[in-house]
């Protein structure tokens, strides 16, 4: 299968002298043109994941390795992180450095300004862009390397519902037009299933359910489809938090 597959990847911290599991032994393929949703509780180690994949943080055991992909990745956070002293498009020029052809740079550029929208403001500052235009930036950085997976991690979660809807929206476009993977983490369980092709849930550290979204785009918000998916998701999720609850209490006693 063409994609990226993690073997039996497992990552633990160390906090204050106590040894945290944040991964334990996942086994996970996102197949190439797919779009992956990502749900759990805070602290079940959706970012270590998404962190480990894109190589910010090497794993403890286990493998990444991409099939029929170069494994070109770019990421998203849920704040922006922006260069204050640097306008819309020198924050997306950053992310090509590495292209010498100062034409080709333009040209990257001007493309994802156009498809973002961001073309009148190419020239304001972070501190002088609204939440979404701001967030809407970084995924424009993220983009112009051409990522073949594009990993979110709770990218929308800072912004207004209307800015939101409306993000999800441009990126299920850019989604359909690019081909590109995707691997979406959030905590809104209607954001990850109106937006996945599947949704991963996952409770420390392990991944417990997949369950598949087996619907076209574009999609209605308001579905009896899509409705009875989200609530598959709430009750998977619910079930994980009461066997957390039950652990916790038999671990007290
Ligand atoms: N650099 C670090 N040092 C120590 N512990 C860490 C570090 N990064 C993550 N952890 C711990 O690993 C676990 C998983 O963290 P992670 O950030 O992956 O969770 P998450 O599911 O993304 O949470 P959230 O939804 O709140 O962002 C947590 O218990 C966290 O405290």
């Amino acid at each position: 299968m063409k994609g990226c597959t993690l073997s039996n990847v497992s990552k633990s911290f160390n906090l204050d002298g106590k040894k945290v599991r944040a991964l334990k032994g996942i086994n996970l393929s996102i197949p190439r043109g797919g779009f992956v949703s990502l749900v759990g509780y805070s602290g079940c180690g959706k970012s270590t994941l998404l962190k480990i994949i894109i190589g910010l943080l090497p794993a403890d055991e286990g493998s990444v390795t991409f099939t029929g992909m170069e494994g070109r990745s770019g990421i998203v956070f849920q704040e922006p992180r922006l260069i204050a002293s640097r306008n819309v498009e020198k924050n997306i020029a950053l992310a090509l450095r590495h292209e010498k052809d100062p034409e080709t740079r333009k040209r990257i550029i001007r493309d994802i300004l156009q498809m973002l929208a961001l073309t009148p403001f190419r020239k304001a500052y972070p501190w002088q862009l609204s939440g979404g235009m701001a967030q809407r930036t970084a995924l424009g950085r993220a983009l112009c390397r051409q990522p073949e997976l594009l990993l979110m991690d709770e990218a929308f979660g800072a912004l207004d519902a209307l800015t939101r809807a409306r993000l999800q929206d441009e990126l299920i476009r850019i989604y359909l037009k690019r081909g590109i993977t995707v691997l979406f983490v959030t905590h809104d369980v209607a954001e990850a299933a109106y937006l996945g092709n599947r949704v991963l849930v996952m409770r420390k550290a392990q991944i417990v359910d997949d369950i598949p979204v087996p619907l076209s785009y574009p999609r209605s918000r308001i579905s009896p489809e899509l409705l009875s998916i989200q609530e598959r998701i709430l009750a998977s999720m619910a079930r994980n938090r009461e066997r957390e609850d039950a652990e916790k209490y038999i671990h007290e006693e």
